[in-house]
């Protein structure tokens, strides 16, 4: 892969305000140095009087000559302003209009041979490719000036429009080299095709498969996964769900696997601020444990067992529309979670996973910058989105490397422990980019990330080493924690530029305080069914009084038993919510340190 360059900087010809007025004065100059000095007039007065034609003074020669001259110039302007016009209008007079022009001249050099279908597929463990979305219909009404080509099968080209501290435009061509790069043009089958489809196999073969769509908020996540969208509702088919849910069936009834015996069952949940939330059960809250034996458990999600395609599209179009359901344009709920679709692979009749595939739509990248937010929630879901994205990339170079897996640096690649860790594991991100010019900062950071990834991940084979080794000495897990902090200190030392101090500490705070929250919660509940339990025997014991001998002595004892287990659960769930308030002062008072050191 090569590394993201500069690749050229491209000045405009002769356009530009500043370049257009340097043209006139270079042609000035031109003119005047072509123009007569006195001497030459004089010598052309002298040669008249030699051939008799009547005599001009020299002064009326030169006002001649100039006016001359004022007339060359009057028509060099006119024929500028032409040629400007033509450009301006050109592209229905978009504003941009002088970076459309460098952009097409730039692309006009460019000699465009994009993928197409039939030609090979490369069988990496890691694949990293880029799709770029056409501009929509709300991008071209506002007239937004398409910034990314895409000249041959695994090269793309970000055409970042700059200005000089003298106001010149100029494009910062920046070159990124990738697994494949799919244009406008390809379809969703033709993505499927050099992405999961590959992985399909695999997955038979024993493979723990994973899909990442990743990207900013509105690149076109869904769309490749799920599928295409008619309005509101989607066409689950020609999604990578879809798409490779029809050939894992086809597989299942193959003549080389149908003998393998094997079931594929169902899961969709989200997870959203640490949380995991059931796609299949009305997003019931699920648990992340993770026991003794370093196997992470999402208990309570529901896991079906599927037997057609039309049964998992069944599926698929119902988390979708539960994932979706209550959100709205300005706070847009898929986008701040990340979506996890997994389909199963066991021998009938055992719980043995004989392979995977999980399908992941990622929370936009952009989501996670927000940390400095005044809404508590806001930033608590910006640093569970910061962090898991981070641990996603370390986890993918750390692969199959000498080297500690900091999965535990984010509720996300808890849950997808098993895809990191094993000896057969494929994986595929497919980088999703919007074209447009203002989309281009999230665009190169999307480029940069997705390059980050496959970077490191290309290695020697020798190298590799059974990854169950990795764990390092004492790094025990932690039985229900959401955390380990040896992870996320990990994730600074190896993203210094992307996590500062100042954030690693709103990390730690904002992690303490859900771990604090799920601990609250958990003995809420447990305090209710406490009481549940209290009432009925409280009732009880106050019924013994209506007896007229009742034994008053037996009474007051159970009932001092009775009230100090109520007032001692009471006194301890009393002393967590105050540590539960203290958690959530602490990382109001790091979010403002965060806050101030941002803004210097
Ligand atoms: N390749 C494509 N061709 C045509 N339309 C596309 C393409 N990709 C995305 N779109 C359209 O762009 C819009 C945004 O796409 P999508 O919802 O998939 O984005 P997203 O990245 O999943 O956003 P979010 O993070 O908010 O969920 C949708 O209307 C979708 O239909």
């Amino acid at each position: 892969m090569v590394e993201p360059a500069t690749e050229s900087r491209t000045q405009p010809k002769a356009l530009g305000k500043m370049s257009i007025v340097n043209n006139v004065q270079q042609q000035q100059q031109q003119q005047q140095a072509a123009a007569p000095t006195t001497a030459q007039v004089n010598t052309v007065t002298n040669n008249s009087v030699a051939g008799s034609i009547p005599r001009k003074s020299s002064c009326v020669v030169t006002v001649g000559m100039m006016e001359e001259n004022r007339i060359k110039q009057r028509d060099m302007f006119k024929v500028m302003r032409e040629k400007k016009n033509a450009l301006m209008n050109q592209d229905g007079g978009n504003p941009n209009w002088e970076f459309i022009n460098m952009i097409r001249e730039y692309q006009s050099t460019i000699d465009f041979r994009p993928l197409v279908e039939g030609q090979p597929v490369d069988i990496h463990q890691i694949t990293v490719c880029v799709r770029k979305r056409p501009l929509n219909q709300k991008e071209m009404t506002r007239k937004e000036v398409d910034v990314v080509c895409i000249p041959n099968k695994n090269t793309l080209i970000v055409h970042e429009p700059k200005a000089k501290v003298d106001l010149t435009k100029y494009l910062d061509n920046q070159k990124f080299r990738f697994d494949y790069t799919f244009d406008e043009t390809c379809s969703n089958e033709m993505v499927y095709m050099y992405t999961a489809k590959p992985l399909v196999q695999a997955v038979f073969e024993g493979a723990m498969a994973t899909c990442f769509a990743y990207g900013q908020t509105g690149s076109g996540k869904t769309h490749t996964m799920g599928g295409t969208f008619n309005g509101r509702s989607q066409d689950s088919n020609n999604g990578i769900y879809g798409l490779a849910t029809r050939d894992i069936f086809e597989l299942l009834q193959s003549s080389k696997y149908r003998s393998n015996n094997l079931v594929v069952s169902a899961s969709f949940y989200e997870i959203y601020c640490g949380n995991v939330f059931d796609l299949l059960s009305n997003k019931n809250k699920a648990r992340v444990l993770e026991d003794g034996k370093k196997q992470v458990q999402v208990v309570g999600l529901t896991e079906r067992e599927v037997y057609s395609v039309e049964e998992v599209q069944a599926i698929i179009s119902s988390g979708t529309n539960l994932r979706t359901s209550g959100q709205t344009a300005a706070n847009s709920n898929s986008s701040r979670s990340h979506a996890i679709f997994s389909l199963t692979l066991r021998v009938k009749g055992t719980t043995k996973v004989h392979g995977k595939f999980s399908f992941i739509d990622l929370a936009g990248n952009e989501r996670g910058a927000d940390t400095v937010s005044e809404n508590r929630r806001t930033r608590s879901e910006s640093s569970e989105i910061n962090k898991s994205l981070l641990s996603l990339k370390e986890c993918i170079r750390a692969l199959g490397r000498k080297k500690h897996l900091p999965y535990r640096g984010s509720v996300l690649t808890k849950v997808l422990r098993d895809s990191f860790i094993g000896k057969n594991i494929r994986t595929c991100m497919i980088a999703m980019i919007a074209p447009g010019m203002t989309s281009c900062e999230h665009t190169l950071n999307t480029l940069r990330y997705a390059y980050r990834v496959k970077e490191l991940a290309v290695i020697d084979p020798d190298e590799r080493v059974d990854p169950e080794e990795d764990l390092i000495e004492g790094d025990e897990p932690v039985n229900g924690g959401v955390h380990n902090f040896n992870d996320l200190e990990q994730l600074r030392s190896l993203n210094e530029n992307e996590m500062t101090m100042e954030l690693y500490n709103q990390h730690k705070a904002i992690s303490d305080l859900q771990q604090k929250e799920e601990e609250v919660l958990d003995n809420h509940q447990r305090v209710n069914e406490f009481l549940e339990r209290f009432l009925p025997e409280a009732k009880e014991l106050y019924n013994l009084t209506n007896l007229v001998d009742y034994d008053q002595d037996a009474y007051c004892k159970r009932g001092e038993e009775l009230f100090t287990q109520l007032a001692e659960v009471a006194n301890s769930f009393k002393d967590l919510m105050s540590e539960f308030r203290t958690k959530l002062s602490q990382e109001e008072m790091v979010s403002q340190a965060a806050k101030l050191s941002h803004r210097k």
